[in-house]
């Protein structure tokens, strides 16, 4: 054991990266909020992984660069659910990963985007009506209207993503509840981190079988179980509108040897969840600073109030507004939805990223908790700040030496988040409508602070219990 240790913190590839060195030695899990004041802006987090907080490793990391290969995912975490082939997400294959890129992105061009506007604008009118359903109530009984945004975040992703990928909503909105898929998505999220840590450690994943109670296990199964039928259902509905799973289906039939059912499966399990809980991460961020920020929030009223209406709020309108693009910019840097990091494996040579030779196999990705809270690309870094985001004439002086491109909350490069549009549209109507209707406050009795959620591969979320008041027009 002892050589073991002093060889990978002294003799390994990697022991002239500075980090901690019982974490150079072993895989004892950490927390690295603050390592890089000590350590800089390069880390090593682990024997055989190096973590960048520099904002060129986005470019270096992520993006193709001409004579350099691609640093694929690293497989430990990128794992397809147990029993299923890889899907979009989880396959290191450049391959594979194009074909599905390239079937999903006709569901993200300009054209798509316009033909589901009516789509998020309906869900979006559908959260206002339920809210003002339960200000009316309350407020005939005298009371104030405190809801727990959380839950509204969430019944409205889920019921888009549902109704966009395949063709039907979870009702969640109509039910005002949530749908059993998506109660079991912190489950989801911790078992993907569990499995992928026992992993770094021989017969961990035979102790992991014996270890995970059998409730956590069954639901997982449960999870896979209920995708895997919604699709066969869809598969058997043949006339419907486009929805994502559309080009899925056509390359099905048409050349079955280049897609299954079962890759259609674990990939639309991957997108139900990608195209939910980051949203709803951003969305429940950006409240709570609006709500904890009354000028921003004044400022961003003073915006949107020049509707004649809530129905002249759609996506199309809600494009272009300054401040609102300001107000979701900050929140999506502050409220980073996947603060984890997205390792990747350097390719067997090696290769330079932001400066520093890797050697090939080590597992690199970006810190975002700790680029996004950098004074070196950020002034004031932990303040929420949406004039940062403002065009050059319009940005405050202060901010005028900020290095925005560090903060890229979608990724960049050939597996950066190919649902970006469609994200921001659903994000501004909500949000226009919401500041439209109400005043939002914070609720004393039932405090709510982002610095104490716990991150892991995502955020897990508490309730976002906020004061609702109608706004007069
Ligand atoms: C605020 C909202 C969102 C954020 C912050 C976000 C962020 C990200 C990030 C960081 C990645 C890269 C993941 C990695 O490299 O492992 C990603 C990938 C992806 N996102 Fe999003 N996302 C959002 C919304 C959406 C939506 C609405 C969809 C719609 C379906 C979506 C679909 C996907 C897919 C399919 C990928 C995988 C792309 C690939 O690997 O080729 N995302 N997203």
């Amino acid at each position: 054991m002892a050589v073991l240790i002093s060889s990978r913190v002294c003799f390994h590839p990697l022991s002239g990266y500075p980090g901690p060195r019982l974490w150079a030695s072993s895989r004892i899990p950490y927390r690295h909020a603050q390592i890089s004041r000590f350590y800089g802006p390069v880390v090593r987090l682990a024997p055989n992984k190096l973590s960048f907080a520099t904002e060129e490793a986005w470019r270096d990391i992520y993006m193709h660069r001409r004579g350099h290969s691609e640093a694929k995912k690293d497989t430990i975490w990128y794992m397809a659910p147990e029993g299923m082939p890889p899907n979009i997400v989880t396959t290191a294959d450049i391959q594979i990963r194009a074909r599905m890129r390239r079937l999903l992105s006709t569901s993200f061009n300009a054209q798509s985007l316009l033909d589901q506007a009516p789509v998020l604008e309906e869900y979006a009118d559908k959260v206002i009506d339920r809210l003002s359903e339960i200000y009316r109530d309350n407020t005939s009984q005298g009371k104030a209207t405190v809801v727990n945004m959380l839950d509204w975040t969430n019944f409205y992703t889920m019921d888009i993503i549902g109704d966009l990928a395949m063709g039907e909503s979870f009702h969640c909105l109509d039910q005002s509840s949530y749908h059993p898929w998506v109660k079991t998505l912190c489950m989801f999220f911790k078992g993907i981190i569990i499995a992928a840590a026992v992993r770094f450690f021989p017969g961990g994943w035979l102790l992991l079988q014996a270890l995970i109670p059998k409730k956590l296990r069954e639901q997982q199964k449960q999870r896979t179980e209920f995708t895997n039928a919604k699709i066969r259902q869809r598969v058997e509905l043949k006339t419907r509108r486009p929805d994502f799973l559309s080009p899925f289906l056509r390359e099905m039939e048409v050349s079955p040897e280049k897609m299954s059912l079962g890759e259609i499966q674990s990939t639309f399990g991957v997108i139900l969840v990608a195209g939910s809980e980051t949203t709803a991460t951003t969305l429940v961020g950006c409240l709570y600073r609006l709500a904890s920020n009354v000028t921003t929030q004044e400022k961003l009223w003073s915006e949107v109030q020049h509707f004649q209406s809530n129905q002249a709020i759609t996506v199309e309108s809600t494009r272009n507004l300054e401040y609102l693009d300001a107000v979701l910019n900050e929140s999506l840097r502050l409220c980073y939805a996947i603060p984890g990091g997205l390792p990747r494996i350097v390719p067997e040579k090696g290769d330079t990223y932001a400066g520093h030779f890797v050697p090939g196999g080590t597992s690199i990705s970006i810190r975002p908790h700790v680029l996004i809270h950098s004074e070196k690309y950020f002034k004031n870094a932990w303040t929420f700040a949406p004039e940062r985001w403002l065009p050059n004439e319009k940005r405050p002086e202060e901010f005028a030496n900020d290095n925005l491109s560090a903060s890229q909350p979608f990724s960049v490069g050939p597996t950066g988040c190919i649902g970006k549009p469609l994200a921001l549209a659903e994000m501004k109507v909500m949000l226009a409508k919401l500041l439209w209707n109400f005043r939002l406050s914070m609720v004393e009795d039932k405090p709510f602070k982002w610095e104490d959620l716990k991150m892991m591969m995502v955020v897990e979320k508490g309730p976002l219990w906020l004061a609702l008041e109608k706004r007069q027009h």
